[in-house]
């Protein structure tokens, strides 16, 4: 079993338990319904944008404890000040010590800037809590969704107001799950199923082998400005950070001296 495996099984269940305890009707009773989305694809292609898309993230199965000492209304305060395009936020807690609670805190300290629910979306149900909790942008995961799975989320993403960042690892996982409703590709640097990799490599080759159209973004790994030049030369526009900041006392601070490099 890959941790990836260990992952999507546990929320399976997780979700079937949600299910039970707050209906469908009660998510939609949240004021978010109403309120416009902001869009991840017009923050990148601004010109003036950092591209910088900076996660909060309190621990993970690869690095155990990250950070521990600092809340999410001072992260993500930090990064929107310091120049952050998007904020993440994971929702996941087993695996990653995050919450809907650490999301919405975000969401209400930084109303204006787009925000991505990071978490292993598998069912409708989770896609309309996202917009509940006042999402802009869902993830969908090639690794562990089907073609049509990953067409029926799309759609009600979209249904929603929403934005959809398609993730994949390699040129199988693109070619087989690339659809109309897929607003921006995003390349995990990180193999999933065994949170090896350290470098950027699946970014480097996969930069052609994405349609020219479609907005790219490079996940996971990144803790140079060196790299996101490199990237940005071939034709990277967002870069999903998270790491490389939680790991200090102040994020934003590091994302502040992160970006006078750039
Ligand atoms: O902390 P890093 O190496 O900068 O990575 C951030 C982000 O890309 C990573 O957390 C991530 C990318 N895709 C995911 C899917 C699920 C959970 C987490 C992730």
């Amino acid at each position: 079993m890959t941790i990836l495996d260990k992952i999507i099984a546990n929320k399976t269940k997780e979700v079937e338990t949600r299910k039970m305890q707050v209906p469908i009707s009660l998510l939609e009773k949240s004021s978010f319904f109403a309120k416009a989305t902001n869009s991840l694809k017009t923050s990148l292609l601004n010109p003036a944008s950092t591209g910088i898309i900076s996660e909060f993230k309190r621990k993970s199965p690869s690095k155990g404890i990250i950070n521990a000492n600092v809340t999410v209304e001072e992260v993500t305060a930090g990064y929107v000040k310091a120049g952050a395009s998007c904020l993440s936020v994971l929702t996941d807690s087993d695996f990653f010590g995050g919450s809907d609670e650490d999301f919405l805190k975000a969401r209400r300290t930084n109303p204006g800037i787009p925000m991505l629910r990071k978490d292993f979306m598998i069912d409708e149900y989770q896609i309309i809590e996202a917009k509940s909790l006042g999402a802009d942008v869902i993830l969908l995961i090639a690794a562990n969704l089907t073609p049509q799975r990953i067409q029926e989320l799309g759609r009600l993403v979209k249904e929603l107001g929403m934005e959809t960042l398609l993730e994949v690892h390699d040129e199988e996982e693109l070619n087989r799950s690339l659809c109309s409703y897929i607003d921006v590709v995003g390349v995990n640097n990180r193999n999933l199923k065994n949170f090896a990799e350290q470098n950027v490599n699946a970014s480097l080759e996969l930069a052609d082998k994405i349609p020219s159209g479609i907005i790219k973004i490079s996940e996971s790994c990144i803790s140079q400005p060196e790299t996101i030049k490199l990237l940005k030369s071939v034709g990277y526009k967002g870069f999903l950070i998270g790491e490389t900041f939680m790991k200090t006392a102040d994020p934003g601070q590091a994302l502040k001296e992160f970006i006078q490099d750039l």
